[in-house]
C-alpha cells in the first residue's frame, strides 16, 4: 500500500472542509487556533510513520487522551475500574449530567467526561500522580520525550470547569470517586491539556492496533483489553455521534475538542487526524471526512 499516496489523496479531499467546522471556544484558550490547520498521520504495525499537512505541528489532545487513560488504567492490571463505569454509548452530549442521577452516579461508558473523571480518579488512587503518570506513558509509547502540558489551555479549563466539577461532585455524592474532587478535575484538566501532533499520537496509539504490543513486541497490554478499548472507542469514542461515525468510516476513533481524532485499523495500522473545526457533536468536521475517505480508498475497516 502507498500509505503516502493514500493519505495525499485523502487530505486533498479533506482539507476543503476547513471552515466547515467551528473552533471550540467553552474553553477560552483553545480558540487561539487557526481553523486552516489539518494534518494526517498514518503509523503502521511496524512503527513506520507517514504524513500529511500540519501532521508534526502539536495540539490540545483533549479528550483524545481518554483512551489512553483508560489503557493505562487497564495496564495497571485493574479490571476493577468496569465496576464504576459502565460501556454503553450514551447518546447525550460529552458534558451531559441527565444520566448520572437516575444511574447512581455509575456513567455510561469512560469516553464521556463523567467517566474519563471516574478513570482519573481511579489512575490517581494507582499512580499517586494520575497526570505526570499520563504523561510519562504517552512520551514513552510516543517516543517523543518533548511531549508536555499546555498551562494556559489547563488553566482555561480551570477557570470554566463548573461543568466538570458538577460531574465529579455529583459522581462523588454517589460514592463513585475515592479522591477529592478538587484533586480528579485537576488532574483531569492537565491530561486534556497536553500538546501532541498526529505523529506522536499515531506512534502512540499504535499498541491498540498490535492487539495489545508495543512496536518492539514488548506487551503493554493484554490482546482483550486491547480490544474492548476498541470495541469502546467503535460505540462510544465520537459520543452522540458514534453511531453515524460507524456509518460512515467503520473504526474504532476516539475525538477530541482540539480537533484531533485518533483511529484504529486493527492489524495494520492506527491514524490521527487534526483540524480543528468542530461540528455540533464536538467532533473534528474535516477529520471526519479524512477518515470517511480513507476507509473508502483502502476498503479497511473492521467491518
Ligand atoms: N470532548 C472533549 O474533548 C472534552 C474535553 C474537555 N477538556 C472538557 O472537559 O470539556
Amino acid at each position: 500500500m502507498d500509505y503516502q499516496g493514500v493519505l495525499e489523496e485523502v487530505a486533498a479531499h479533506a482539507k476543503p472542509l476547513v471552515r466547515q467546522g467551528k473552533v471550540a471556544d467553552y474553553i477560552p484558550a483553545l480558540e487561539r487556533v487557526s481553523p486552516d490547520r489539518f494534518g494526517i498521520a498514518l503509523a503502521d504495525i511496524n512503527g513506520d510513520v507517514y504524513g500529511v499537512g500540519d501532521w508534526e505541528v502539536p495540539f490540545s489532545v483533549q479528550s483524545v487522551s481518554k483512551a489512553f487513560s483508560l489503557a493505562l488504567v487497564l495496564a495497571e492490571g485493574d479490571q476493577s475500574i468496569w465496576e464504576r463505569v459502565g460501556r454503553e454509548p450514551s447518546g447525550t452530549p460529552f458534558n451531559s449530567l441527565v444520566q448520572l442521577e437516575w444511574e447512581h452516579g455509575i456513567p455510561r461508558n469512560p469516553f464521556i467526561n463523567a467517566g474519563a473523571l471516574v478513570v482519573t480518579d481511579r489512575l490517581q488512587t494507582l499512580t499517586g500522580d494520575a497526570s505526570t503518570a499520563m504523561l510519562d506513558f504517552l512520551r514513552e509509547e510516543s517516543g517523543n520525550p518533548d511531549i508536555g502540558f499546555d498551562r494556559a489551555v489547563a488553566g482555561s479549563e480551570a477557570d470554566h470547569g463548573d461543568r466538570n466539577a458538577a460531574l465529579a461532585h455529583f459522581m462523588a455524592s454517589f460514592g463513585n470517586l475515592e479522591n477529592p474532587v478538587p484533586s480528579v478535575i485537576e488532574h483531569y484538566f492537565w491530561q486534556c491539556s497536553i500538546e501532541m501532533s498526529c505523529r506522536d499520537l499515531a506512534t502512540a496509539g499504535g499498541f491498540l492496533a498490535r492487539h495489545g504490543l508495543r512496536a518492539d513486541g514488548s506487551r503493554l497490554l493484554a490482546a482483550r483489553d486491547a480490544k474492548r478499548i476498541n470495541a469502546v472507542m467503535l460505540t462510544c469514542g465520537t459520543y452522540d455521534a458514534a453511531g453515524e461515525f460507524a456509518y460512515r468510516v467503520g473504526l474504532p476513533a476516539k475525538s477530541g475538542v482540539g480537533g484531533g481524532i485518533v483511529a484504529i485499523v486493527p492489524g495494520r495500522c492506527t491514524l490521527c487526524v487534526w483540524s480543528p473545526g468542530l461540528d455540533a457533536r464536538g467532533n473534528s468536521v474535516a477529520g471526519a471526512a479524512a477518515l470517511d475517505h480513507f476507509t473508502t480508498l483502502t476498503g479497511w475497516s473492521v467491518f
